[in-house]
């Protein structure tokens, strides 16, 4: 009796994250995969990976069912400017994800968040936006910023008003470690041209995405991408039980490599955030287990 093999509807949609070197963040992407299936996500993550991450760890990614993309590295125009980190300067190769144009719709996320809330319905915003969640100027790694040295931040916009004698406050900015775009080689292109031509500054790609997507930027709730800087900047705004997506990207908050002893580390809040990370990446339930392809007889025309 022929059996057929029940397909799943292949999705033109995904999650995308991006991984360098042979450190630790592989520890991330395996954190957001095993996430992103705790929520019931019903799209796959790809991993955007430069050819330094070692077979080692394509292995385990592949074992928790993620789709591994390897990209060549984009390296920005020579320059002295000083990186906020140094390493920042990997980050221009997220760029790549832009020609993965088997896909109509991604979100990307950086390997060093996680995804408490299903948030599929983002994949249902209207095209011909770039959506992301606005970013803070608080911390000190925005010290070389106007923004940060006159004591203004786009979160709290009246608190401290932008100066009246300089030209308009700046347009708002996103953290570019979360966004909803488009694949597209038209765009992929524009990029790596513009790139070429646009000095290199300290927020390195996130600084660039946010000047090439400046007219088509629409801000999304931060429920989307809580930056935990926002928690002692701007609690005001947060409201954590509504949190559906962390960014751990204040200093020291690494959950792979948090010790509790940097600014801030030892608030309650970030212990338990952290501890929740633990929570989804050590849940063995949660590990990935190949589908169990669903045989099915043909509908047999029973002699009655
Ligand atoms: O050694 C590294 C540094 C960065 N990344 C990737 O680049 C992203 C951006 O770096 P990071 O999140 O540390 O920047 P932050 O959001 O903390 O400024 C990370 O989340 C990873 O996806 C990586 O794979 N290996
Ligand atoms: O390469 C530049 C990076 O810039 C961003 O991180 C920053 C930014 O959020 C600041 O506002 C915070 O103060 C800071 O802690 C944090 O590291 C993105 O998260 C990351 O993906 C990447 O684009
Ligand atoms: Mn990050």
């Amino acid at each position: 009796m022929a059996l057929e093999k029940v397909h799943q509807k292949p999705s033109d949609r995904a999650y995308v994250t991006f991984l360098a070197g042979n450190g630790d963040y592989v520890k991330g992407v395996v954190g957001l995969a095993k996430g992103l299936r705790k929520v019931k996500s019903a799209y796959p993550l790809v991993v955007a990976m430069l050819p330094d991450v070692p077979k080692e760890h394509r292995e385990i990614l592949r074992s928790q069912g993620c789709i591994v993309r390897e990209i060549e590295p984009v390296h920005p125009p020579d320059n002295q400017v000083e990186f906020a980190m140094a390493y920042y300067v990997l980050n221009y190769s997220k760029l790549r994800i832009w020609n993965f144009e088997e896909y109509s719709k991604m979100i990307y996320m950086d390997a060093d968040i996680q995804v408490f809330d299903n948030i599929d319905d983002l994949f249902e915003l209207p095209d011909g936006y770039f959506y992301a969640v606005m970013d803070c100027f608080c911390e000190k790694t925005w010290s070389h910023s106007l923004q940060y040295s006159i004591g203004y931040c786009q979160q709290c916009p009246d608190k401290v008003a932008w100066p009246e004698d300089m030209k308009s406050p700046p347009p708002l900015y996103f953290n570019a470690g979360m966004f909803v775009f488009v694949p597209s080689p038209l765009t992929y292109e524009s990029l790596l041209q513009t790139l070429k031509i646009t000095p290199p500054s300290p927020f390195a790609e996130q600084d660039f995405l946010n000047m090439f997507f400046e007219k088509v930027y629409k801000p999304i709730p931060l429920v989307y991408n809580l930056v935990l800087a926002m928690l002692w900047r701007h609690p005001e705004n947060v409201e954590l039980e509504k949190i559906k997506v962390v960014h751990y990207c204040a200093a020291g908050s690494k959950p792979w490599r948090y010790r509790g002893e940097e600014t801030n580390m030892d608030r309650e809040d970030i212990k338990m955030l952290v501890n929740q990370w633990w929570d989804v990446y050590n849940d063995e339930t949660l590990d990935f287990k190949p589908e169990i392809t669903h045989f099915r007889a043909p509908s047999a025309d029973l002699d009655v």
